[in-house]
């Protein structure tokens, strides 16, 4: 039977095999080969009958993140604000490049639109090739939009704390208030406690991970291999990179850069080229022997 894993707890996996969902645990193989069903895999899973089984095979990801540990998010909802907490936009461009990398969508959606409409963060997003939205999860406002962008898809909640990720998806989905609430109760949304990844789902083929603060996305995710491809990470980039006058421009002050160029002209938001060579500073000084 094939089914996708909606919840990870306590050693079982719950695996959705449309409609009933089975409490599953994983093969030994799975442990002997190094590797572990994650939330969002789509599995291969054998009944015991009494609603438990077994997950038998994984199949191959799209993508998967360390934290939250999960496989085949399409996409990443960066929730900011520009009320407080306001968001500091090198949080939303680190966490989007490291998505971009994984081949994973972005969507900016400033929230607490109610209280600040947040001039600055829209105005650099509307400007980048980054989608971007005005929400509040008090007023409602934006959200059928929001609603429109997730549709069909996997999608992560992230952003710092307290912007509203809890908020908004009650608001997308009031059935679960109630359970939402419950979780955080039971397992604390404090700094140093895990919470179990879990997919709800919104509407169907929608569902949502939230996943708590930025913090979340660690330094493990900055690699060589974002090292590698850092530009190609900033989307609006793309159409400069091969033009610089000089081969293996770094565009950060290079003369003759494209880039710097575009920013120059206003085609780039400064602050996105900031937040690329503040990126650029943390992963410059990788080297393959530093970290498997
Ligand atoms: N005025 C206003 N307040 C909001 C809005 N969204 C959330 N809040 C308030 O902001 C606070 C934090 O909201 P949460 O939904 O718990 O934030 P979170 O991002 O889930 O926070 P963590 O669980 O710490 O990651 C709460 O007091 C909410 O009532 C909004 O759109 N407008
Ligand atoms: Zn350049």
């Amino acid at each position: 039977m094939r089914g996708r894993i909606e919840k990870a707890l306590s050693g079982f996996y719950y695996v959705n095999v449309g409609g009933q969902v089975l409490q599953c645990r994983a093969r030994g193989k799975f442990r002997r080969e190094g590797t572990s069903p994650l939330v969002g895999d789509w599995v291969q899973v054998r009944e015991l009958g009494g609603g438990e089984g077994f997950v038998e095979e994984i199949e191959p990801r799209k993508s998967c993140f360390a934290r939250p540990s999960a496989a085949n998010i399409d996409q990443l909802v960066i929730i900011a604000s520009g009320a407080i907490p306001v968001t500091d936009p090198y949080l939303i461009d680190r966490i989007a490049s490291i998505a971009a990398l994984k081949g994973c969508g972005v969507l900016v959606c400033l929230n607490k639109s109610d209280l600040d409409p947040a001039e600055e963060l829209y105005a650099i997003y509307a400007h980048s090739a980054i989608p971007v939205l005005r929400v509040s999860a008090k007023t409602g406002e934006g959200m059928e939009q929001l609603r429109c962008h997730i549709r069909g898809k996997l999608s992560a909640f992230t952003g710092n704390s307290g912007v509203g990720k809890s908020s908004i998806l009650n608001c997308l989905c009031p059935d679960l208030s109630l359970q939402v609430g419950e979780v955080s109760q039971a397992l604390g949304r404090g700094r140093h406690t895990t919470r179990h990844v879990e997919m709800f789902p919104v509407e169907e083929d929608t569902w949502v991970i939230d996943t708590p603060g930025f913090s979340s996305f660690d330094t493990e995710e900055l690699n060589l291999e974002l090292q590698a491809h850092l530009p190609e990470t900033f989307p609006e980039f793309l159409p400069y990179l091969g033009q610089c006058r000089f081969v293996g421009c770094k565009h950060i002050r290079e003369k003759g850069c494209a880039v710097l160029e575009a920013v120059r002209r206003g085609d780039i938001p400064s602050s996105r080229h900031r937040s690329y060579v503040r990126l650029w500073e943390e992963v410059k000084d990788l080297r393959p022997w530093d970290k498997k």
